[in-house]
């Protein structure tokens, strides 16, 4: 991720505030949702209602740990093997995070603008729908999400831990995390997959067919690549050859952001009670909704 030194610089300093944050005191609640106070803070939030977004920016929405820094970097190599310029992230792309003044700062940025949120969508900017940017919806099964949110938390030695999986869980499932429920999330989205300008992509198909899902967001972005490109990017954007790269792309957190990219990690760490609370969730939340299957849960979480 190019101008690499203010993209690690923020991640660096989220990191040196979060030494000194025990988990009791991570959260902060903004309009129902609690945000972690080492990203995101009520000035900010505030200034974001001044945001203005154009209709070449291209917008990657997810709920956390969904993936959304494998499609940040698959657009940003899209983008070069359009251009032939190396896209270079200005600063930390996540809308929300930052100080209050990065929305003025923006509005200077080359376009088209990458931009990552894990804003539910309907605590998004008007302007993203009203001035028609394009966005990338990914969503990955809530299982592999739950793992991998864990992990973040208990393995990035500055970054608060839980006092074990089980207590995570629990939070998890209250929605009592960082960016809040992911059901709320999914069922806030739900209808809104299928509107004009918006692409959504599943993490499972995107691991299992690469390249195909490659040539997709390419499509929807109005990108024109040959077969070959769209290999050479492929190569790129495996988990092992981003995770080889991430040191440098995402600094010291890079090797915990990026820890096993895998489908079905849930088998080895959710107790059986566990699933089935999270399948009777689902079922609540999400059965027999389009969201619902689109997400392939029979596929990736039963059995
Ligand atoms: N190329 C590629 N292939 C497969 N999986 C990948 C890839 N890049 C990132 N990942 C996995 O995505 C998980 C991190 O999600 P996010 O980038 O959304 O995290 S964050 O919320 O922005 O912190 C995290 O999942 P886990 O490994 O299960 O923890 C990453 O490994």
């Amino acid at each position: 991720m190019a101008n690499k030194s203010k993209f690690i610089e923020y991640i660096d300093e989220a990191l040196e505030k979060s030494k000194e944050t025990a988990l009791s005191h991570l959260f902060f609640t903004y309009q129902g949702i609690p945000y972690p106070i080492t990203m995101c803070t009520l000035e900010t939030f505030q200034a974001l209602e001044t945001f203005e977004a154009t209709y070449d920016d291209i917008v990657v929405a997810s709920y956390p740990k969904c993936g959304s820094n494998w499609i940040l970097h698959i657009v940003s190599e899209l983008i070069f093997a359009v251009s032939k310029k190396k896209y270079e992230y200005p600063e930390f792309p996540v809308l929300e995070c930052g100080d209050s003044e990065k929305y003025q700062r923006m509005e200077d940025f080359p376009s088209p603008r990458i931009l990552a949120t894990h804003l539910h969508y309907d605590k998004l900017p008007g302007s993203i729908f009203k001035n028609k940017a394009k966005i990338l919806v990914i969503f990955r099964n809530p299982k592999d999400t739950a793992v991998s949110f864990f992990h973040f938390h208990n393995d990035v030695p500055d970054i608060p831990s839980y006092g074990s999986w089980d207590e995570f869980f629990r939070q998890f499932m209250k929605g009592q995390v960082s960016w809040g429920s992911y059901f709320d999330f999914a069922i806030n989205w739900n209808k809104h997959l299928d509107d004009d300008n918006v692409k959504f992509i599943l993490y499972e198909d995107l691991k299992e067919h690469l390249a195909a899902g490659i040539k997709q967001i390419a499509e929807f972005l109005g990108f024109f690549l040959t077969g070959e490109q769209i290999q050479t990017i492929s190569v790129q954007s495996t988990f092992q050859a981003m995770r080889a790269k991430s040191q440098n792309t995402h600094g010291a957190v890079g090797p915990f952001l990026f820890r096993k990219g895998e489908v079905g990690d849930w088998k080895n760490v959710l107790s059986q009670t566990q699933s089935q609370e999270m399948d009777e969730k689902f079922k609540e939340c999400l059965a027999g909704t389009s969201l619902g299957a689109k997400l392939k849960y029979e596929s990736y979480c039963q059995g």
